[in-house]
């Protein structure tokens, strides 16, 4: 028996992909108590040979079709351009009536690739945790990944009841859910996520290509800004490149505008318009400040330092 009976348990769930979410997850599942049966399958037998030592998951199979057989909640955690080839190879073997869901960063371009696979009767309710470290596979994750963070549901058509089952999952994860719309979370993602990581890919790029600065120049003296850069530039190519490949046209919206601002930034600094940067930056502060008694300050846990708790 569960040692919970909330909606929030199912009774046999698959994980598609052992990176850190997916691990996050089964840790995250482990401590709330939940007995469901957790069955897991990666794409490398390394990195499902590494699963079944770090004792993740009940069981470990060797196929996605055989890890989705009698699932009542599947969950694709694979980078987002592996969504839809999963997809299509389980659809056939899915249990009528079960739940299907991603963690995926985009959302529309998921939606579309896998939604034409799954079968009538399938629910489909594509989610977003907005937590996550530079670190991947499957010895990243731990159990507290989700705690206070924001899970993004977007339901798209998926039934109430299965929406509502999906939201109580992650909320005995630990975190706070909130539904969004498909095409508003990909341009909120772009905004809070995606351009951002491409500014620190892009920063710490420069500094690797300015050979009047020395590498261990940069390493030395890098203070707590680019600091931050190599942190989030440390994150998984594949996962990245993904993201932008999918989610084109709201990152392409929203580095215009950056670009826009950057010039202006540029043009002061050249005529010597310090007012324009003391405005500037004053406005800047104050969402920081926002954040700050939003109680969402995103800086608090140390990622590379974050203590792993399984
Ligand atoms: N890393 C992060 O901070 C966050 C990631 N996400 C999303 O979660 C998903 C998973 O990301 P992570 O766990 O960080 O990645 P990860 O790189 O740690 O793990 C990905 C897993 O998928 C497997 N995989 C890759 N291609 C596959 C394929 N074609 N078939 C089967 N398995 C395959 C890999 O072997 C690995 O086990 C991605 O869609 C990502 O956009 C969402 C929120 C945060
Ligand atoms: O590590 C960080 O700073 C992150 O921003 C984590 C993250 C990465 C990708 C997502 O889709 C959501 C959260």
């Amino acid at each position: 028996m569960s040692e919970t009976q909330g909606p929030e348990n199912y009774g046999k769930v698959a994980l598609i992909g052992l990176g850190l979410i997916a691990s996050s997850i089964f840790w995250a599942m482990k401590r709330a108590g939940m007995d469901s049966h957790v069955t897991g399958y990666a794409r490398s037998a390394e990195t499902r040979e590494t699963a079944k030592r770090l004792g993740l998951c009940h069981e470990i199979v060797d196929s996605a079709e055989e890890a989705v057989k009698d699932a009542d909640l599947v969950i694709l955690a694979v980078p987002v351009g592996a969504m839809g080839p999963i997809a299509e190879a389980i659809a056939p073997h899915l249990k009528p009536g079960c739940t299907v869901s991603d963690v995926g960063s985009v959302k529309k371009e998921v939606i579309e690739a896998v939604r034409p696979h799954l079968p009538e009767g399938v629910n489909f309710v594509p989610t977003h945790p907005m937590a996550g470290t530079e670190h991947s596979g499957p010895g990243a994750g731990f159990a507290s990944l989700y705690d206070n963070r924001w899970c993004l549901i977007v339901p798209d058509g998926a039934s109430e009841e299965a929406t509502a089952r999906v939201e109580a999952f992650w909320q005995a994860l630990g975190a706070k859910t909130e539904q969004m719309e498909v095409e508003h979370h990909d341009l909120v993602c772009a905004v809070v996520s995606h351009v951002p990581h491409l500014i620190a890919y892009t920063m710490v790029g420069v500094a690797d290509d300015l050979r009047r600065v020395s590498d261990q120049e940069v390493i030395k003296f890098s203070a707590a800004g680019f600091r931050d850069f190599t942190r989030i530039a440390a994150s998984d190519p594949t996962m990245w490149r993904d993201v932008f490949m999918t989610n084109k046209q709201a990152t392409l919206e929203i580095l215009g505008r950056f670009t826009e601002e950057l010039f202006a930034l540029q043009r002061a600094i050249r005529t010597g318009d310090g007012q324009l940067l003391f405005d500037y930056f004053t406005r800047t502060r104050e969402i920081r400040r926002g954040i700050l008694q939003a109680g969402q300050d995103t800086d608090a846990p140390d990622f590379g330092r974050v203590k792993v708790e399984k």
